[in-house]
């Protein structure tokens, strides 16, 4: 699957005559543009969905329930030993099969402790991604998110399930694999467009959610997405900052204040449009990531990718935990040239970000705060 340019659909279902409907769902791939990864800590952050990459799952009635590997990404099949082991040491074990499963089983979970009733008929899940694999672009819940939504209408429970605790049952997928991750990449898929994102502690503890701002996509500057086939595992680089934060070291706890700042103080800059602020607000963000992480957990090609950026003046962060960049040049057309250049010498990819406008149908406006939202 090929990104194309046109803008694409968020949602199909497709009803073929009188046999069941297949349903297809797309979840687009986010940029976290100020204050990750301290949605991981009860901090804020800025994000944003993007048209150029996405992920699909479809859901096919059928007799038994199957979840269908991707050729290409749960390959099980190889030319030679040697070609399984590059396959692991540059990709790891793991593809998408695992996401399916896991959302299957926190949805079902979910919805017998909430009463909500779910037919028995079954489905074949199949899924398909171009979002580049494990580079902070959250290709993971990309796939979880979809399937997720293809759940809901599956069983006809879009109504049911309130908008604002979805992104806590994606979340649960991962964390049942035991991925270290956090909620906003799940926001920012469920939600679509831009938004501002508060984690604060008494409202996810007395709500299981936070507080989610939809920002104006037009308040946004011209942004490039860097990446470069450089796949890391984003809960292996977290879990050791976990760790040492769960264990109370203040350097990671104050540093992780200082992240979540950056997102309050990059939403005014954003809503005044001051972009030499965002810049400066960017760069910070990324100097405090390489600070609480090091060097080595991030991957010199990852810092170079940061580092190509700045060497033309742009402002550049990671979208996530490492293998992608996003970057502002603040000087305008003539340094966009300049960055485009460096990234080719460098052998990198760069391309324009295109902003997904809100995802959020009436029904699931309806399900906002319509229903009552138990802790998750
Ligand atoms: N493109 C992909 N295709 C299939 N599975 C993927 C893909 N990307 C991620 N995954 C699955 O999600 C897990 C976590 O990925 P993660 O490191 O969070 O990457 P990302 O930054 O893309 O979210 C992987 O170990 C793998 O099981
Ligand atoms: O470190 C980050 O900025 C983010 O890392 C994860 O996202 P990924 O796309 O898998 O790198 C995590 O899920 C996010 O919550 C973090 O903000
Ligand atoms: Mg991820």
């Amino acid at each position: 699957m090929q990104p194309n340019g046109s803008s694409p659909a968020s949602t199909q279902i497709v009803a073929n005559g009188s046999s069941p409907a297949i349903i297809e769902h797309k979840a687009y791939a986010r940029i976290g543009l100020l204050g990750n990864p301290s949605d991981v800590y009860y901090g804020r952050t800025i994000s944003l969905n993007i048209e150029n990459f996405w992920a699909s799952v479809r859901l096919q009635p059928s007799a038994d329930l199957l979840i269908v590997p991707h050729p290409n990404h749960d390959l099980v099949k190889f030319d030679s030993v040697s070609q399984l082991v590059n396959r692991l040491e540059t990709e790891g074990y793991y593809g998408g099969v695992r996401l399916l499963m896991a959302t299957c089983k926190v949805f079902t979970n979910y919805c017998k402790e909430q009463g909500i009733h779910l037919h028995n008929n079954n489905f074949s899940l199949s899924y398909d991604t171009n979002i580049p694999r494990q580079t902070g672009l959250s290709g993971s819940s990309a796939i979880v998110c979809a399937t997720f939504s293809c759940l809901l209408d599956f069983y006809k429970v879009r109504d049911k399930i309130a908008v604002e605790i979805r992104p806590q049952l994606i979340l649960n997928a991962e964390k049942e694999l035991g991925i270290v991750a956090g909620l906003q990449d799940r926001v920012a898929q469920v939600y679509g467009g831009l938004l501002y994102m508060d984690f604060n502690k008494e409202s996810m503890d007395k709500n299981g959610y936070g507080n989610y701002t939809q920002l104006d996509t037009s308040l946004l500057p011209p942004l490039y997405l860097i990446y470069a086939e450089n796949p890391s595992d984003s809960g292996k680089v977290h879990s050791a900052v976990r760790q040492r934060w769960l264990d109370g070291d203040m350097f990671i706890i104050s540093s992780m204040e200082k992240v979540a700042n950056l997102a309050l103080e990059g939403k005014k800059a954003l809503l005044e449009k001051d972009y030499s602020k965002l810049a400066i607000l960017m760069n910070q963000n990324f100097d405090l990531r390489r600070q609480m992480f090091g060097d080595a957990a991030l991957g010199a090609l990852n810092i170079e990718m940061v580092e190509v950026a700045r060497r033309v003046g742009a402002a550049s962060k990671f979208t996530g935990s490492g293998g992608a960049v996003v970057a502002f040049c603040p000087d305008g057309p003539s340094q966009v040239e300049l960055l485009n250049d460096a990234c080719k010498k460098a052998g990198l990819s760069i391309v324009p970000v295109k902003v997904v406008p809100s995802l959020l149908s009436e029904v699931d406006i309806r399900a906002q705060s319509s229903i009552h939202h138990p802790s998750t």
